[in-house]
């Protein structure tokens, strides 16, 4: 860098310090040549310096005459000996020297004794040979020269440093300042001098590289002694690196050794700790007072679950000798029913299930919540769609797996996911991963009917519906009143439009309809498969909840058999579910059922879960229970869940009539006495309102019997108690004609549904045929047709259910869902059921069940004026015996007549159902 050059003059300011124009850089030609003497103005203290380095130039140089001297000596006498012993002595002595200068730094870092010079070329190894020979060049000069030369240039150097010192000084920098500091470096320098002088003698050489090796190992030899056989073995696994070795410093082979000795000493000192271990802690159980008398901390009980599972993992070894293994057991239950919140009960039950280490898992994994699962609804939106509209409203999501193509998984999200416009929309529905499973297992075909019976809130159903593409007829049912609203306002979201959603205890639904293609039991359990979203099931749960839960559940489980036709084209099956893990509810329920129908386990077609149990404790299954699925939320992070599917092959029951009463009244009794009377009270905790009709509803939801109906008619309160609706979802408005003929509904009625079963079954079965043939086959098989409703390939067009809380007819008290207006314009006749299970046979005489009427709203077809409760009874009745109900307005008849008249026709079907019923069984 330089000063700019002037190129225009200036005007002069004047002769201020800042205007005095410097002058040009001035440099002095010696300053870049050797400095004479003369030049050289030093300090007072710089020529004492000077005088000092002279001094000592002339000793060392005394000093390397003398070395010279010698060196030749010795020279001469080994040339002397070389030519005697080997062919090319000067290549190997000229090459020494080159190479201990050309890596000069190595063999400082280890010294060399001087006594080894001698026996140098001793120490030459053919690995040496072959890095030695690029230096073969420089064999003619002798080593004597080399380290001489090296010696000079050192001096050189230091004289050179001293120069530029003093030019530093003469150019004026920093002179006085750095007085001191030149002091104690020239001080060290001649430390360094001294050293070096020392060290001289002591600069390696090629052979001392190799015992340079040596001595490394001896420096990083941590036990000092090497022990013998690890030296051997060290040097076996040394044998296989020497290649790699051979082109690293000493030092980096040092330390890949310490390496290889540190491991195999943590290796040592984890088997001593081990051993130690194995020998001490032998964990002590405490007797019962002692127990009684502490108070554990958490961390202690975790502590101590640790210890027992430790002891039992290998009893024999750990076990104290007067303890039984059952002692440590009891223990363990009570610990993790400390440390996890269970009761004893569950946690028994859950120690049989499991192995040791897979509770532990099982019981980690329960207390973490499962994640956020939605379904697509893909009667309105794709999954792609779906997942790109919820990103961009922030919801963090993936799908959900491979197995699924509707499912997503959200991890998060910055909105509420149930008010979503989505949600709102029904673009899906929020269900946990396991709720899929079952529904997949049932594999819903387009056009079925299909029985999804413990349907409420309508996840299952839902999904199923989407599935048949809105097609066919879903029936809807649950036990449940107010979780009836929940399936009602699901499938009206999600634009479901070919549900029948009815209210029905399900182990009677055989009474009101059978004949279905598939059917879906996702039955109430104890729900232990879920306590991480239900944590009060851990401690809730007892022996008799689960007795009556399986109870039910084979109740349930029969029914639902009952209900599906064996012959049908595309189905004949039953898909039983339950989100509890305890085999009593799963591999016992479907073994009883296999006892009791002609049923067998099929494939559920899911490729992933565990085998279901065929044996449990003491307890041995049919060996095909295995093809049942399993879930659990350690293993597939989805809630406990259990699916079984099964294929009926029969519609006879392999049992007598007298056998399968029996079982009824035995599983009934079973129920009954296993009611909870604190859950009961519970329940009916409700608003005076509500209370009586859920009362009533729950016992008749347990007992339907035509004498109740007797007993309805007689009782007002109680009739609308006992009200029972089916509430059908709608959409579409239905188209309604100006002024329909009231004949007109009649003959619609009578035959359209024929013709339905004529089109899609390519036979008209009428149910005198069916009973008839049935009574020739003497058995059930004949009977089950009468209930089947024609397949419908366009979706049903649905009512919207006038009053879902049931409330009745003020003529008859029979809910008329397809009325809104009922209350204000009580019809002549009683609005129709649509769950009525012989619409295909007999088509009901409301348009609601049947999408060809559309003049239903205006003017209701004639109907039989009987209570809900008859209506449920309805299915089992032949109804061509009936036709007097059918079609017929009836104007302004009395209450009274007409209550009669149901009463009557009743009876008449409970005959001919009985008659119907008879021929069910084998005798
Ligand atoms: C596990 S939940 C069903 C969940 C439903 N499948 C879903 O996916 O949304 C069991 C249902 O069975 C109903 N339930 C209990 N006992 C019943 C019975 N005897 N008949 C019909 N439904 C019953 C309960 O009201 C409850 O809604």
């Amino acid at each position: 860098m330089g000063r700019k050059a002037e190129y225009s003059e200036k005007p002069k300011k004047g002769p201020g310090r800042k205007a005095r124009k410097q002058g040009p850089p001035v440099f002095r030609k010696q300053s870049f040549a050797p400095m004479e003497e003369e030049d050289k103005k030093l300090s007072h203290r710089q020529k004492q310096r000077f005088v000092k380095r002279e001094q000592k130039k002339v000793v060392q140089k005394a000093k390397l005459q003398e070395k010279r001297a010698k060196g030749k000596q010795t020279q001469q006498v080994r040339r002397k000996t070389a030519y005697n012993s080997d062919s090319e002595p000067e290549e190997e002595e000229a090459v020494q020297p080159q190479e201990a200068s050309s890596d000069e730094e190595v063999p400082q870092l280890v010294p060399a004794p001087k006594t080894k010079k001698s026996a140098a070329p001793k120490g030459f190894t053919d690995d040496n040979d072959a890095w030695l020979k690029p230096k073969k060049q420089k064999k003619e000069v002798e080593p004597e020269s080399e380290e001489d030369d090296e010696e000079e240039e050192e001096l050189e150097e230091e004289s050179d440093a001293e120069l530029e010192e003093g030019s530093e000084d003469e150019n004026g920098l920093e002179e006085e300042a750095s007085g001191e500091e030149d002091e104690e470096e020239v001080s060290g320098e001649e430390d360094e001098e001294e050293e070096s002088d020392d060290d001289t003698a002591q600069v390696g050489k090629l052979d001392d590289l190799s015992d340079g090796e040596a001595n490394s190992d001896d420096d990083f030899d941590i036990s000092g002694d090497e022990d013998a056989a690890e030296a051997s073995s060290d040097d076996e696994d040394e044998d296989d690196d020497d290649d790699d070795d051979d082109d690293k410093l000493p030092i980096e082979r040092a330390n890949k050794k310490l390496k290889k000795r540190e491991a195999k000493e943590a290796q040592l000192a984890d088997e001593e700790m081990q051993m130690t271990v194995d020998r001490q802690d032998v964990f002590q159980l405490p007797n019962e007072e002692e127990e009684a008398e502490k108070d554990l901390t958490l961390q202690e009980v975790q502590q101590r679950i640790k210890d027992v599972t430790l002891v039992l993992s290998d009893f024999k070894k750990y076990r104290q000798a007067d303890r039984s293994r059952g002692e440590y057991i009891d223990l363990l239950r009570r610990d993790l029913c400390l440390y996890y919140s269970y009761n004893e009960f569950l946690m028994e039950k859950l120690m049989d299930m499991f192995p040791l280490t897979e509770l532990m898992e099982y019981l980690e994994a329960s207390e973490v919540a499962r994640p956020l699962t939605i379904r697509t609804n893909t009667l309105k939106t794709r999954r792609r769609d779906l997942a790109g509209a919820l990103i961009n409203r922030g919801v963090n999501l993936d799908p959900l797996g491979k197995w699924t193509k509707v499912g997503l998984v959200v991890f998060n999200s910055q909105v509420p996911l149930g008010a979503t416009p989505e949600y709102l929309a029904g673009h899906y529905m929020i269900q946990g991963a396991s709720s899929l499973l079952p529904v997949m297992a049932l594999a819903p075909q387009e056009n079925e009917r299909i029985l999804d019976m413990c349907s409420a809130p309508g996840g299952k159903g839902s999904h199923i519906a989407s599935i048949m593409k809105n097609t066919g007829v879903l029936f809807a049912n649950d036990s449940n009143r107010d979780r009836i609203k929940a399936i009602v306002a699901n499938f009206h979201r999600l634009g479901i439009v070919n549900a029948v959603v009815s209210c029905e205890d399900g182990t009677k639904f055989r009474n009101i309809m059978t004949g279905f293609d598939r059917v879906l039991l996702d039955a109430p359990c104890t729900g232990t498969g879920v306590v991480s979203k239900d944590p009060s099931v851990k401690t809730t749960k007892s022996d008799v909840d689960v007795q009556r839960c399986y109870n039910l559940q084979r109740k349930l489980l029969l029914t639902a058999i009952d209900c599906v036709d064996a012959k049908s084209s595309s189905g004949g099956y039953i898909v039983y579910s339950t989100c509890s893990v305890l085999p009593e509810e799963n591999e016992w329920v479907i073994d009883y059922a296999l006892k009791k129908r002609n049923v067998k386990l099929v494939p559920t077609g899911l490729d992933f879960g565990v085998e279901g149990f065929t044996k449990f404790r003491q307890h041995r299954f049919h060996p095909s229970l295995n093809l049942t699925k399993r879930y659990y939320p350690h293993t597939h992070n989805m809630d406990g869940f259990y699916v079984a599917k099964l294929k009926k092959f029969s519609n006879t029951i392999p049992i007598t009539k007298e056998q399968q009463e029996e079982d009824e009244k035995q599983l009934d009794e079973a129920i009954e006495a296993e009611a909870d009377p604190k859950e009961a009270e519970e329940e009916t905790e409700e608003s005076p309102e509500e209370k009586a009709p859920r009362k009533v509803l729950g016992k008749r939801a347990g007992k339907p019997s035509l004498t109740d109906v007797e007993q309805d008619l007689k009782k007002k309160k109680l009739e609308e108690s006992k009200t029972k609706y089916v509430a059908k979802v709608f959409e579409k408005p239905v188209k309604v004609p100006k002024k329909p003929k009231p004949e007109q509904p009649q003959e619609k009625k009578g035959k359209k549904p024929q013709e339905n079963d004529e089109k899609t079954n390519g036979n008209a079965t009428p149910s005198k045929a069916a009973t008839k043939k049935s009574q020739q086959n003497g058995n059930v098989e004949a009977s089950q047709p009468e209930n089947k409703f024609p397949k419908k390939k366009t979706p049903i067009k649905v009512h919207v259910p006038n009053k879902l809380a049931g409330k009745k007819h003020p003529a008859n008290g029979t809910p008329s869902p397809a009325k809104p207006d009922a209350k204000k314009k009580p019809p002549a006749n009683a609005s129709p059921s649509p769950a009525k299970p012989d619409a295909r046979k007999k088509p009901p005489t409301n348009a609601s069940s049947s999408p060809a009427k559309p003049d239903a709203k205006k003017k209701p077809p004639t109907q039989p004026k009987g209570k809900s409760s008859a209506l449920a009874k309805a299915p089992r009745v032949d109804l061509d015996n009936v036709p007097v109900l059918e079609g017929k307005p009836i104007k302004k008849q009395n209450k009274l007549k007409q209550k009669s008249k149901q009463i009557g026709q009743l009876k008449k079907s409970k005959t001919g159902a009985n008659a119907g019923k008879k021929q069910k069984f084998k005798k």
